[in-house]
């Protein structure tokens, strides 16, 4: 249904939402449940102007407040048209309920509307007219409530999509973001951006941004109403609005210079929340929870001390404004008797209702003004979180491949995995070196290695010689200072022309042809709270191809050595393995991580050291399964390990000291030269010792 073309009445009716109400009350609402209702579907979806990330994140960059005014414009014309429009019918319901005082009086000389009708009226006449004139003023003041209702119905509809649009670019940004530059911000910032930030926002341009021209044309038509009405006393009204709107804006203004430092202790509440979250086990264990909570209750109070200083300021400036009209109503009075005016009954109910509409208008104010700052400071914590650098951009562009029509064409099938041949991927990494700002030393240095397809390269060496970021390179996750990272990609029996490709990892091209390609597997196994089923294709990716697959996720599982553990559930790989996995051991999480990487089949694996909490049984069959199977046959296997008695299993060996490859060589090879690094690292030797 298109809501265009519902009527005012079917808009506010019930009957869509009814059904959606009883399924969300039984906790069964679906997709297609959300498409049923028009509004929903008209807020989140269709009709806006917003452009995709890449385009938006331009203006977002410069102030995501104008890039959302500019987003939003169409309907911030309609609301302002549809709310003048309210303003302007109830001004003339109110001159018409002034005609009809007048028409009882037959005194005045200003509006006598009813002249103009009937020069000599007889009583029934002017009775009809002022039924007539009642009418009116009745159905004006039901068009003036409906628009005022329409207006409603369009803030609320902005006040969802500002920050729903908000948020799917944070998340986007979030994604995409550059390792360097995300390391500046906290999950509690994050989350506060995602949940304050972006709804202060939409509050304001929601409810207000409209609502200040409106405001300041009702005003200017109201005081020439009443200039027209009452005469010059009216200039007394005026400077009596003269005198309140700027002690007002005052008043708001110095509580909302407050608001910044709000905001930031809310981050430090949320950054806390969040760490006794996801420590609860240590807290719990260490007898911390005291002291987490007395700094929470802390930040907790210096928050809320913050919104008292604010909300006192906001109080002064509202209790002068909500009922001013009523001193403008009596000054204009005070005027008219001192300055000998009219004193009939409609001046005196022109000056109230006319005052009373000027206080409606006025009333807001400083909420106006509180939601303008608080939309101020929002945009401009967004537009530093927008500015940080996503990945792509740390890329030099020198780095670019220029790629032949045919290549393209291939490319375009990789990394949208339309290609069904065999795919083997091999690696060449020149001079890589790299450090995290210049006065800190090299973390990695001029690292030279190539990788051939179809092998297992082993990454060891000592704790923080630089494994995990070496791997994080090879990946294009860390952009290195210096040197480059090819890899080429073989496609066997190819019916394209072409059956190779070569990409550089730090470029875009280069990056998407990677991510198509490979799976990786690290430190940390991510487990989301679902069932074993779902968390071995990851239902995101694969919900609408074969993530009820079976026997593909029951083969996966066998490759990781988790059959076994499947016995010992009641549900079988439809058991719950609830919030990150909590009733998984450390080594059962570990392995649902290498399922997945062995359900996603991809041609180049990254293994990140996910082995540590295996014990030695298990080893042994992941070691047959993974290394003597499949993997080692078909896949190239990039893997950083402190585990040495797999390496025996791998093609190749690299050995790191200090962010530098000290030795390279076949597990044989190094083995037999008793003053191999390796064998020294057995011992338990470290460089230095050796050296010595
Ligand atoms: N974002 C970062 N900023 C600054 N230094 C970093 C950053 N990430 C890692 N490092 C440093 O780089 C070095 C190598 O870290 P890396 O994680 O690669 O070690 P590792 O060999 O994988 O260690 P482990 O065996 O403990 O997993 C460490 O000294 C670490 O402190």
């Amino acid at each position: 249904m298109n809501s265009q073309k519902t009527t005012l009445w079917q808009k506010f009716s019930f009957s869509d939402v009814t059904p959606v109400m009883k399924k969300l009350a039984k906790h069964s609402i679906d997709k297609s449940d959300l498409k049923s209702v028009p509004f929903i579907n008209d807020t989140l979806a269709k009709g806006d102007d917003y452009p995709d990330f890449e385009t938006s994140l331009k203006d977002l960059r410069q102030s995501p407040f104008k890039a959302l005014i500019k987003y939003e414009r169409k309907q911030f014309v309609y609301m302002f048209c549809i709310h003048i429009t309210d303003v302007i019918t109830s001004l003339i319901s109110a001159l018409a309920a002034i005609q009809l005082l007048r028409s009882f009086e037959k005194s005045s000389s200003n509006f006598k509307l009813i002249n103009l009708f009937y020069h000599e009226s007889t009583p029934n006449q002017t009775l009809i007219f002022t039924i007539a004139l009642a009418v009116v003023i009745f159905l004006l003041k039901i068009l003036a409530a409906s628009l005022h209702a329409q207006k409603i119905e369009k803030e609320m509809l902005l006040s969802w999509r500002i920050p729903f649009k908000l948020m799917q670019s944070l998340y986007l940004q979030l994604l995409r973001i550059s390792k360097r530059d995300r390391s500046q911000y906290q999950s509690g910032d994050i989350t506060n951006l995602a949940q304050n930030d972006s709804r202060f926002l939409g509050n304001f341009l929601a409810h207000a941004l409209v609502d200040i021209p409106v405001l300041i044309v009702s005003c200017a038509l109201v005081l020439i109403l009443m200039i027209s009405i009452l005469g010059n006393v009216a200039w007394i009204g005026f400077a009596v609005i003269c005198i309140q709107i700027p002690l007002s804006l005052f008043f708001s203004w110095i509580g909302n210079i407050l608001h910044e430092e709000m905001m930031k202790r809310g981050d430090k509440r949320l950054q806390l929340i969040t760490e006794w979250i996801q420590g609860m086990r240590l807290i719990r264990y260490f007898g911390w929870g005291k002291y987490f909570k007395e700094e929470i209750n802390q930040a907790t109070l210096s928050e809320f001390i913050q919104d008292i200083k604010i909300t006192v300021k906001y109080c002064f400036a509202f209790a002068l404004t909500l009922n001013w009209w009523m001193v403008v109503s009596s000054a204009i009075f005070a005027g008219i008797v001192y300055f000998n005016g009219q004193k009939s009954a409609s001046t005196i109910f022109a000056a109230i209702w006319l005052s009373s509409i000027l206080g409606q208008q006025i009333t807001p104010l400083p909420w106006f003004v509180n939601a303008w700052s608080q939309a101020l400071v929002a945009s401009r914590r967004l537009k530093s979180f927008y500015k940080m650098r996503i990945q792509e951009e740390e890329f030099n562009l020198e780095n670019s491949i220029e790629y032949s029509e045919e290549e393209i064409k291939l490319i375009d099938k990789i990394i949208n995995k339309k290609v069904t041949d065999e795919i083997s991927i091999s690696f060449s990494i020149k001079n890589v070196s790299l450090r995290f700002s210049e006065n800190e030393p090299y973390v990695l240095k001029d690292i030279n290695i190539e990788i051939p397809a179809k092998k297992t390269l082993a990454i060891i060496g000592p704790v923080a010689s630089g494994k995990s970021l070496l791997i994080q390179v090879l990946m294009g996750d860390i952009i290195p200072n210096s040197g480059e990272v090819l890899f080429f990609i073989h496609i066997n029996d190819s019916q394209y022309k072409i059956n190779s490709i070569t990409g550089n990892v730090h470029t875009s091209i280069g990056l998407q042809l990677l991510r198509s390609i490979q799976s990786y597997v690290p430190q940390e196994a991510f487990i989301i709270s679902s069932s074993i089923r779902e968390n071995i294709p990851l239902k995101y990716k694969y919900i609408d191809e074969n993530y009820e697959n079976e026997n593909a996720i029951m083969n996966s599982l066998y490759v990781a050595s988790f059959h076994a553990d499947l016995k010992g559930f009641s549900h079988g790989i439809d058991t719950e393995i609830g919030e990150r996995g909590v009733n998984l051991s450390g080594g059962q999480k570990q392995r649902i991580s290498l399922s997945r990487s062995s359900f996603a089949n991809s041609s180049l694996i990254f293994l990140d050291d996910p082995l540590s909490a295996v014990d030695v049984k298990t080893e042994k069959e992941l070691a047959q399964n993974i290394f003597q199977g499949e993997w080692g046959k078909e896949k190239t296997v990039i893997w950083s390990t402190h585990r040495l008695d797999f390496l025996k299993y791998t093609d190749e060996i690299i050995f790191l000291d200090n962010g530098k490859i000290s030795e390279i060589g076949t597990y044989k090879e190094l083995k037999e030269n008793i003053n191999s690094r390796l064998n020294q690292f057995i011992l338990g030797l470290n460089e230095n010792d050796r050296k010595n």
